[in-house]
């Protein structure tokens, strides 16, 4: 290595290290404090974490799925764990008036929105693709279309505050994972949308933030009942998750991966080396266990 090239790499780096970590805000729960958030999916799973997370932090919950028992379970311990507030406004996503009707519901409840974290999801199957395009159309509504829906009706409220759109996507988003077509289609579409949306919003200096959640196996129990005896990988803990989504939405932060390690080095693989990460994702299903009916 020549002198120059002694002087330059260091040189490089160091002014590296300094664009990608100055200005790096560190993460206090008081960011949170009586922050307007709506979570969908929060009857559980990871969304119900990120209900309880939030509570704790002091902010105002608006939460929605369609069970209203569990939601009333949810809000009650909200309540408990220091919420500023906490309600619950139960409907399906399939129906984009119930999407819009939430956001309406945060409007009358707060006047204002500070952070929508689109974190629900339809009923799926972990199976190879059954080939029913009407069950793709029906995910595509629940998992992609209200997520738009929800971003459109909120854009005013977010404008003004200038707040956080949270997406919670996956892996599969990024990364071709055998059975999990129509949920995969839902995800990739979520990642089109919100990063052109994120660019339209810097072209027009419209400060709302957007931030893409992309993770891995998470130890939900819908979750751990789809890939039981099939995809032996170790999940990560819910509750560390919904922390984390957290984090990088109120940090405004463009993706957040989790379990970083199992996340974003597979989507570096998949632009080095598409063959050989699709070969290694393959390797990891038990293809044998798979029921055949
Ligand atoms: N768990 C994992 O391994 C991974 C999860 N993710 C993502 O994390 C997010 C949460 O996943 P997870 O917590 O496992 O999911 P869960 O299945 O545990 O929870 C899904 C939530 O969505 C609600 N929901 C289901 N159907 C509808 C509907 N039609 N309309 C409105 N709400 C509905 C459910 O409540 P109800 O039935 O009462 O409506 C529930 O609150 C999802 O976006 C998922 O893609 C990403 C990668 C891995
Ligand atoms: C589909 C679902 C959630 C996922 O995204 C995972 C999938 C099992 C295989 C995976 C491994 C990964 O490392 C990335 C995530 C994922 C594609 C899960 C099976 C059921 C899960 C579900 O429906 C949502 O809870």
């Amino acid at each position: 290595m020549n002198l120059r090239q002694k002087i330059l790499i260091p040189l490089v780096g160091m002014v590296l290290a300094i664009y990608f970590y100055s200005g790096k805000e560190e993460f206090k729960p008081e960011m949170l404090k009586e922050k307007r958030v709506i979570v969908t999916g929060a009857s559980t799973g990871i969304g119900e974490q990120i209900a309880y997370h939030l509570a704790q932090m002091g902010s105002h919950l608006l939460i929605t799925a369609r069970t209203e028992a569990r939601l009333q379970q949810v809000v009650a311990h909200c309540l408990e764990l220091g919420a500023a507030s906490a309600r619950y406004i139960n409907g399906s996503m399939e129906d984009m008036n119930f999407a819009q009707a939430v956001v309406k519901k945060a409007e009358e409840l707060w006047g204002g929105l500070d952070m929508l974290i689109l974190n629900h999801i339809g009923k799926s199957y972990f199976h190879y693709f059954n080939r029913d395009i009407e069950h793709v159309q029906k995910l595509l509504n629940i998992n992609f279309l209200s997520y738009a829906t929800m971003s459109v009706s909120a854009l005013p409220m977010l404008k003004s505050s200038g707040g956080s759109i949270v997406v919670v996507s996956s892996l599969a988003g990024k990364i071709g994972f055998p059975w999990t077509v129509p949920y995969s289609s839902t995800k990739f579409a979520l990642e089109g949308f919100f990063n052109s949306l994120r660019q339209e919003f810097v072209m027009q200096n419209i400060n709302v933030s957007i931030t893409l959640c992309i993770l891995g196996l998470i130890n939900t129990e819908s979750a751990m009942k789809a890939v039981s005896g099939i995809y032996p990988i170790p999940p990560a803990p819910k509750e560390e998750c919904a922390l984390e989504i957290i984090k990088g939405g109120i940090l405004r932060q463009r993706e957040i991966y989790y379990k970083y390690m199992f996340t974003k080095i597979p989507t570096l693989f998949r632009d080095w080396a598409p063959e050989l990460m699709d070969y290694f994702i393959r390797k990891s299903f038990n293809v044998d266990n798979l029921n055949q009916d």
